[in-house]
């Protein structure tokens, strides 16, 4: 397969690179850029990624419209002017900004506060979770890849939900990641000196993830909520955990949550379901495209708890948008991806 990447110097564009060159079913990996024309890619990261050393290519369409597959790793507001006219022009285009993931462009407009992509390809896209959506995403010619925080939340709480054993009028969601979710430019609060040694709350009940959240628990679970949701900046590199609260619904049982889980997830790879609290952290996953979940019931409370970890470089973006690729191209879901997590 030829591959190409726009964004490639970005975090979401360095983690395609590492997985891709080493799947074997990939043969030729393009780099593109809208602003280091023509730079060594080698030269930008130094004998870190002497492995890599094609040049970055100038944004074409000519060029772009030649490759099987087309990642696009840029910040919102980018792929909704660039990816219409390439739409069913040959590449697959996995898309892992958040142009074309909401289906109503005023809500779009309203949270991400950019012009929405015209409707006919938002209407086109497909949502990328990919253990929710396989079928479709089979055939899509544009994959809305999810973000980093719904990829968590939403493989947690979707099985409870449609099965109606958590109630999902009252769904609470403390969500934490680390700095890199932020992207390769650092701002006033992602830069060192005021990230170490803090952890920050931000963008409360204002986060673009919220109406994607509440968009996959009505076309997945077949429910219409409204959640509350709040993120965190933590000082670390890599990793999102998740932890939501809902009621249990009466007479359901820790165990049954359990094995809802258990079930959903039996035959989904990067998937796993954890019932020891104890260590369930955000290493556990690091560097793969795992996503660990926990669910617990406080008895007294008759609430659940439900925590989900993942790397929100890899299922929270690179490595689902890879995930997306296999299912696309009848390959085993872990081609390219089966790798032991980091953990230190
Ligand atoms: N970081 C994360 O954990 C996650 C991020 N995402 C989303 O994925 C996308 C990429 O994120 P991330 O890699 O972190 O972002 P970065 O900011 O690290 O990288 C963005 C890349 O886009 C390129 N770019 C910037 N402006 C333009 C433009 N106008 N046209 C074309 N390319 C442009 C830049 O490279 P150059 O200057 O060379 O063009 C840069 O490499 C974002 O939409 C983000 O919201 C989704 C899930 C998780
Ligand atoms: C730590 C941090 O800043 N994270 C980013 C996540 C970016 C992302 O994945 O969002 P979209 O793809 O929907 O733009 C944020 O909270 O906005």
């Amino acid at each position: 397969m030829k591959v190409g990447i726009v964004g490639a110097t970005g975090y979401g564009g360095l983690e395609l690179i590492r997985f891709l060159h080493n799947h074997p079913a990939v043969d030729q990996i393009d780099l593109f850029t809208s602003s280091e024309e023509g730079v060594l890619f080698s030269s930008k990261f130094g004998h870190l990624i002497t492995i890599v050393d094609t040049p970055l290519q100038k944004i074409e369409y000519d060029t772009l419209e030649k490759f099987d597959v087309l990642f696009t790793s840029t910040p919102s507001g980018v792929t909704s002017e660039l990816l219409p006219p390439l739409i069913g022009k040959g590449p697959r285009l996995i898309d892992l900004s958040g142009d074309y993931r909401l289906k109503n462009l005023a809500s779009y407009e309203a949270w991400y506060g950019k012009k929405a992509a015209p409707s006919h390809s938002v209407q086109q896209s497909v949502y990328g979770l990919t253990e929710w959506n396989t079928e479709l995403i089979q055939q899509a010619t544009l994959i809305a890849n999810p973000g980093c925080y719904p990829t968590a939340v939403l493989l947690s709480l979707l099985p409870l939900v449609k099965e109606r054993l958590i109630d999902p009028s009252f769904l609470v969601i403390d969500a934490k990641s680390g700095i890199s979710g932020a992207g390769n430019k650092p701002s006033q609060t992602t830069h060192f000196s005021e990230a170490n040694e803090s952890f920050l709350i931000y963008k409360v009940n204002t986060h673009q993830h919220i109406p994607e959240i509440e968009q996959a628990l009505s076309m997945f679970a077949h429910v219409d909520t409204t959640i509350t949701f709040n993120t965190h900046l933590v000082p670390m590199t890599r990793g999102i955990l998740a932890t939501s609260y809902a009621p249990v619904m009466p007479g359901i049982t820790e165990a049954q949550l359990i094995t809802c889980l258990q079930t959903t997830y039996e035959k989904h790879p990067f998937v796993r379901v954890v019932t020891d609290a104890n260590g369930l952290g955000t290493n556990r996953v690091k560097g793969s495209n795992y996503c660990d979940i926990l669910v617990k019931v406080d008895s007294r409370t008759n609430r659940a708890t439900i925590v989900s970890v993942i790397d929100n470089l890899v299922k929270g973006a690179a490595g689902q948008a890879i995930q997306n690729m296999n299912v696309q191209f009848d390959l085993p879901q872990t081609t390219g991806l089966d790798v032991v997590p980091f953990f230190i």
